[in-house]
């Protein structure tokens, strides 16, 4: 009757691509409106920080930086710098609830939205740049995020590096027990904190270790169980897929790692099918291998753009041309 007749005429139709006229202009956590930033806006209408590194001239091929937990990309800038200085176009992203992104700090309803998210950046990059090799470079959390996106893209990309990967749960903090307990208490308090990153295990470099507690971008607060139990999973989920990992990658791990166990990076060069891998293990090295003692970090960053430039493909004839 005439009732739901008025009461459609009352529905609003509200378009999400068009701010309400007079909306606040959304802000990043730092409260800077996303207008005055680079961003993009994720499949859940979450803002995710972007930053972009572009060679002068013709770029050679796109590499995709993505960061570890409870830190951004912000200090991924001296390594960019670097594959820029090789005309490389390095882009990345914060993962959303890190740095300058939107979303609730350090935790994540489901690990594959990081996935989903840095295949959206990918794709843009890539729409952009149709002709050129992806590269994908990741730290810890990032090492994981870029082994599942590599996964489920396993011909897109010429090659992953990976720099003190997450790939199995640190035995000591992984006991039967205590993953019994995370997983009782992920049902009852999954909002409970366990311990933080301990960042004196990040680096032997205390100045790094001093610039990443001082850095109000990163995360400081404690580890939820419920973040504990994404990461769970994605390392059972990596368990399951390294034996067809077949795709070109590097390696790089401290021995003395306290974070990200080497085993891990052990297992996936043991275990992948792979013809074109590489591991290089950093005797003494620390977690944020990239960050470890001037010469770590110098070597780290030597090895990484050398096995890039070697796996970018040579032109073939016509594109010679
Ligand atoms: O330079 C930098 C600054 C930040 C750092 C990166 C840190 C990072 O990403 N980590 C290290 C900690 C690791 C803890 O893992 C777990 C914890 C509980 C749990 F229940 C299951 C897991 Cl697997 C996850 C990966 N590097």
């Amino acid at each position: 009757g005439s009732d739901v007749l008025s009461s459609l005429l009352r529905v609003s139709v509200t378009d999400s691509s068009m701010p309400e006229p007079g909306a606040a202009p959304r802000r990043s956590p730092q409260g800077v409106p996303y207008s005055d930033l680079p961003h993009i806006v994720n499949a859940d209408g979450l803002h995710l920080f972007c930053r972009y590194w572009e060679p002068t001239g013709q770029p050679r091929a796109l590499v995709f930086i993505a960061h570890g937990a409870g830190e951004h990309c912000g200090p991924y800038d001296e390594m960019a710098q670097r594959l820029k200085e090789l005309s490389l176009l390095v882009f990345a992203h914060d993962h959303v609830g890190h740095g300058q992104s939107e979303g609730d700090r350090m935790n994540i309803k489901d690990f594959q939205i990081y996935i989903r998210d840095s295949l959206q950046h990918i794709d843009l990059m890539k729409s952009r740049h149709p002709d050129l090799p992806v590269f994908i470079v990741g730290h810890s959390m990032g090492g994981a995020i870029s082994i599942l996106t590599a996964c489920e893209r396993p011909g897109d990309f010429v090659g992953v590096v990976l720099i003190a990967p997450l790939v199995q749960m640190n035995p000591e903090s992984a006991t039967p027990f205590k993953v019994f307990m995370a997983k009782l208490l992920n049902h009852m308090l999954p909002s409970l904190t366990m311990g933080s990153i301990e960042s004196k295990w990040l680096s032997r470099d205390k100045r790094q270790v001093e610039a990443y507690d001082a850095d109000e971008l990163n995360y400081h607060g404690g580890m939820r169980v419920s973040f504990g139990m994404q990461l769970m999973a994605a390392v059972e989920r990596m368990q399951r897929e390294i034996p067809s990992i077949s795709w070109p990658f590097l390696l790089l791990h401290g021995d003395a790692d306290k974070l990200c166990d080497i085993r891990g990076s052990r297992m996936m060069y043991d275990n992948s099918p792979s013809t074109d891998k590489k591991i290089k293990i950093y005797e003494g090295g620390y977690h944020a291998l990239h960050h470890d003692l001037p010469e770590v970090a110098e070597s780290v960053l030597k090895e990484l753009t050398t096995w890039i430039t070697e796996h970018i493909p040579a032109a073939t004839s016509q594109e010679a041309q």
